[in-house]
């Protein structure tokens, strides 16, 4: 009997939880699972995961989601995986076990290595090699910290028994049974070892970091059949895996921008914008990472990027740190019941600043508090940190690619929020454009996937993006100037904080 392969499953795991989901053919949402996942913090600024809990929790949900809906996996036409990027695992190639805690992009175990590479003048050679600049997000210098601290690991390393994975890697290993160790351009573009220009892994940069090359993933198009599943671990099949891509990489994907000049804000844990620059590998003057979106039929397409460390993420501090709401739906209802912030200022630098101030040391604060200040006021200047932020990032890229935004094609968690994005659209002077998915980074994912598999071609992918809402301008330009104005001199004020005061 031949199978009907009628949908994609795509594992999209992100910092804190990992999601399958299912697709069909007019790219609609079936069904979906997810787990949350343990964040540790074993010390100020130190972020971890257990990558053994990443596998069982991606095990899991696929298994939930594939119960929930009722299929059979040889209804299954393809996986694609999309990731938490930069996120460092190294792992033991023969035991399959990781040497150390998964080291979290927003870790910044390793500012003290980078601020020793710039002091050598290395940073123009980075930034030039691989897009990126010399800052502790980046997978590299993360890499080299477990060489450098986990006993044993560095000759491990060298003799060829450890493997260094981003995580769509370790999940590729995993659901390969330990036969694949492959990763995408987009993922190889964040790791700060990988040339973006000539399209391989940097000899010189790797030397400079003392990485061993044998531990590294081969590289390959985004779309396109990476392995497939073992068997034992996918309840009886053998199912391609025919797209990788690194969160929003994908999510650039699946909003359908695939004109140079289209862009893309994912609002989740962070905020990261992308702008797609076609072919050319634009070179930022404004602090804009230069990055790989994709590689799909023989072509590499670059962007444009804005990364912003904390977004979605202090409203989980507004829920779990200062238990001020009881879920981020919340936030708007509080929000929702002031008017403005009454000269509040959030600025929520827990992890350091990204684009476009780059600043490890920048510590989070609280601006303009008085005795007037209420929870609601609180809560809606948290709120509008993640607007405002996204604001200092579209400056940036207007600027590089001198290109004006018509309109900004938004999504993650964060946008269901309608105070939120209606500010967003007043800070910004720009439309905020809402599709009916948001969940573009799974569907991208699923894209890239069913493309590599003949499920779908380029123009469904187009065909199926529609809007949902559109958020356009309200306030006085006089009024934007004068907020934005305040930020700014927030934002100065809580640069360096961690380099002062330790
Ligand atoms: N209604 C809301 N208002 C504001 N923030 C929200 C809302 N819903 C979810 N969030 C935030 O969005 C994030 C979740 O978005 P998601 O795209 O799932 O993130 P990630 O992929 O980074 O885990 C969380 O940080 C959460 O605090
Ligand atoms: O897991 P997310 O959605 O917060 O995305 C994390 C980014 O990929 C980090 O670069």
């Amino acid at each position: 009997m031949v199978k009907e392969q009628n949908y994609i499953l795509v594992l999209d795991q992100g910092t804190t939880s990992t999601r399958a989901v299912l697709f069909d053919r007019q790219g609609k949402m079936v069904g979906w699972a997810q787990k949350e996942i343990s964040q540790i913090y074993p010390k100020p600024g130190w972020v971890e995961h257990n990558a053994v809990e990443i596998w069982a929790t991606a095990a899991g949900v696929i298994g939930e989601v594939l119960a929930r809906t009722g299929t059979r996996t040889g209804e299954v036409a393809a996986i694609g995986i999309t990731n938490q990027r930069e996120t460092t695992v190294v792992w033991n190639r023969r035991t399959g076990k990781p040497v150390h805690n998964a080291i979290v992009w927003q870790c910044r175990r390793t500012a003290p290595l980078c601020e020793e590479l710039k002091k050598s003048g290395m940073e123009q050679e980075f930034r030039q090699r691989t897009g990126l600049v010399l800052d502790a997000y980046f997978s590299g210098t993360k890499i080299a910290w477990i060489l450098d601290n986990v006993p044993g690991a560095r000759e491990e390393a060298e003799a060829g028994n450890l493997l260094f994975g981003t995580v769509d890697s370790w999940l590729l290993w995993k659901l390969t049974g330990g036969t694949v160790h492959a990763t995408d351009y987009s993922n190889a573009s964040r790791t700060l070892i990988y040339n973006i220009h000539q399209k391989q892994w940097d000899k010189k940069l790797l030397q400079y970091l003392n990485i061993p090359i044998q531990m590294l993933p081969e590289v390959k198009p985004s779309a396109g059949i990476f392995g497939l599943t073992q068997r034992e671990a996918f309840y009886g099949e053998e199912l391609p895996i025919a797209g990788i891509a690194g969160d929003q990489q994908a999510a650039l994907f699946g909003q359908a921008c695939f004109e140079p000049g289209m862009a893309k804000n994912t609002y989740g844990t962070g905020c990261f914008m992308l702008m797609n620059t076609g072919q050319e590998a634009v070179q930022s003057e404004s602090g804009l990472l230069t990055t790989i979106a994709w590689g799909v039929d023989g072509k590499i397409t670059y962007a444009l990027e804005g990364s912003i460390f904390i977004a979605g993420a202090a409203v989980q501090w507004l829920r779990d740190g200062l238990k001020l709401i009881d879920s981020a739906i919340d936030s708007e209802y509080f929000a929702g019941k002031v008017e403005d912030t009454d000269g509040v200022y959030v600025v929520p630098a827990f992890a350091g600043l990204g684009t476009p101030y780059w600043d490890m040391y920048a510590r989070g604060a609280v601006f303009g508090l008085t005795r007037g200040t209420t929870k609601e006021h609180f809560i809606r200047a948290t709120l509008h940190s993640l607007a405002y932020q996204t604001k200092d990032v579209l400056g940036a890229m207007e600027k590089d690619s001198r290109i004006n935004l018509k309109a900004l094609r938004v999504d993650g968690g964060a946008v269901a929020n309608n105070l939120l994005m209606q500010f967003q659209a007043d800070i910004l002077g720009t439309a905020v454009e809402r599709p009916e998915i948001i969940e573009t980074t799974s569907v991208g994912a699923a894209y890239l996937a069913g493309l590599a598999v003949g499920f779908w071609g380029q123009t469904d992918i187009v065909n199926n993006w529609r809007r949902e809402k559109i958020f356009k301008p309200q306030m006085t330009p006089e009024r934007r100037k004068n907020l934005y104005r305040g930020w700014q001199k927030a934002v100065r004020r809580t640069m360096g904080w961690a380099a002062e005061t330790e």
